[in-house]
């Protein structure tokens, strides 16, 4: 499997956003480096997920970067991503596993280090911990963990910890102190003026 890229761009699909002009965009700076995680509203079909799911695999797969479904594990089988992202509300860890086989990327969210612990045991190969950081993005989210919380759960887990949830570039460098090995981000990157810019000001910021 090769190695994890440390900038997740989690899609924005709420009216108004251009999820593919945004993932076009990152992709010029980022290639190979960018993961892509196609996350789509709840109320989206299935259909609609599939579709979107191929249109940016279509975008990754020339420049080499990964693809990931949230949530939607037959989504991401079915339109041959590189795996899925699950959390609270969908499958299990060790389910998600066994639907995705041993070979797929499988993240899983966690935000303390017992319950890391389990899902890395369970079969996940990173972790999504927060939200770090406040975020308007998703709502009915728990209080933010900080960089502590972001420590706290690195300390405890072998696997990449990816932050999310209120991520800038000003905040990468306090993340990667307390051991992030990345940083997942949805505005940062979606209601950028210029996302290419704003991928090439994360990006600096991760290699710091
Ligand atoms: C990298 C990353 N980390 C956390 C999440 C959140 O997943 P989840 O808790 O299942 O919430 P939804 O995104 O499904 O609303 C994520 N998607 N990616
Ligand atoms: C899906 C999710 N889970 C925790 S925070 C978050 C949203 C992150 O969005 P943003 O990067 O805009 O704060
Ligand atoms: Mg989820």
């Amino acid at each position: 499997m090769p190695s994890l890229g440390r900038l997740h761009l989690v899609t924005d699909t709420r009216p108004g956003r251009d999820p593919l002009a945004v993932v076009r965009a990152a992709l010029g700076v980022a290639g190979s480096e960018l993961v892509v995680q196609v996350r789509v509203e709840d109320s989206a079909t299935d259909r609609e997920a599939y579709d979107l799911t191929c249109r940016i695999l279509d975008l990754c797969r020339p420049v080499g970067a990964t693809c990931l479904v949230n949530d939607r594990l037959h989504v991401a089988l079915a339109a041959g991503a590189a795996g899925g992202h699950v959390g609270a509300d969908d499958l299990p860890v060790d389910a998600a596993r066994q639907v995705l086989g041993p070979d797929a990327v499988l993240g899983a969210t966690a935000r303390e280090p017992v319950a890391a612990a389990r899902a890395v045991a369970a079969g996940a190969g990173y972790l999504g911990v927060g939200p770090c950081h406040a975020t308007t993005t998703k709502d009915g989210l728990p209080a933010p963990i900080g960089p502590d919380g972001i420590r706290a759960v690195a300390d405890a887990v072998p696997v990449p910890v990816i932050a999310i949830g209120g991520v800038t570039a000003a905040t990468v460098p306090a993340l990667r102190a307390a051991g992030a090995y990345g940083v997942a981000v949805v505005g940062a990157l979606s209601t950028a003026a210029d996302p290419a810019r704003a991928t090439a000001e994360l990006l600096g910021a991760l290699r710091w």
